[in-house]
């Protein structure tokens, strides 16, 4: 993530990646203030054994964008909503992308957060049948918990 700030958000991939048992690491790298981390993190990123990366920032987010140039990794880019644009800013920032050089966008805030982190588990659960169990076992329990009908009765 781009910042302490956006923790806020990325929590919520952190929770779904411990739930599923995923082994990852989290950290603040920043295309804009820290740029030679950043360039050190993703240039390195395969080679140390990551597989995907997951990033998220906000406003003029170039973070997933420049994480995509460094590395053949897929990247999955989560906009984090921004005070002033609600988020649109890190949205547009984040999707639009040149062709040649992908990142996968998801929602808006703790919504893209947590589907970046259920879109990296079915990447990785195509070579690794415990995890794809696991995936399955995770959202036949989401279906289950979803009602036939509406509760009627106010509380
Ligand atoms: N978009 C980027 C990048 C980047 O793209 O490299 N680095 C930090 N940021 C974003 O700035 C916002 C405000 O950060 P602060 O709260 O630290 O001022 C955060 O959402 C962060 O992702």
């Amino acid at each position: 993530m781009g910042s302490q700030s956006d923790w806020e958000t990325m929590r919520h991939a952190d929770a779904i990646l411990n739930e599923l048992g995923v082994a990852h690491e989290v950290n603040i790298v920043s295309a804009h203030r820290t740029p030679d981390r950043l360039a050190e993190y993703a240039r390195t990123a395969a080679d140390r054994g990551l597989h995907v990366i997951i990033a998220g920032a906000g406003g003029a987010a170039h973070l997933p964008g420049m994480c995509a140039a460094w590395t053949r990794l897929p990247v999955l880019g989560v906009p984090v909503e921004s005070r002033a644009l609600k988020g649109m800013d890190s949205l547009l920032s984040i999707v639009q992308m040149p062709g040649g050089v992908p990142v996968g966008t998801l929602a808006i805030g703790a919504p893209g957060a947590k589907n970046a982190a259920l879109l990296a588990i079915s990447i990785l659960a195509v070579q690794d049948a415990p995890l794809a169990a696991r995936l399955e076992a995770w959202r036949a329990v989401q279906t289950a918990s979803v009602p036939n009908t509406p509760m009627t009765e106010l509380p």
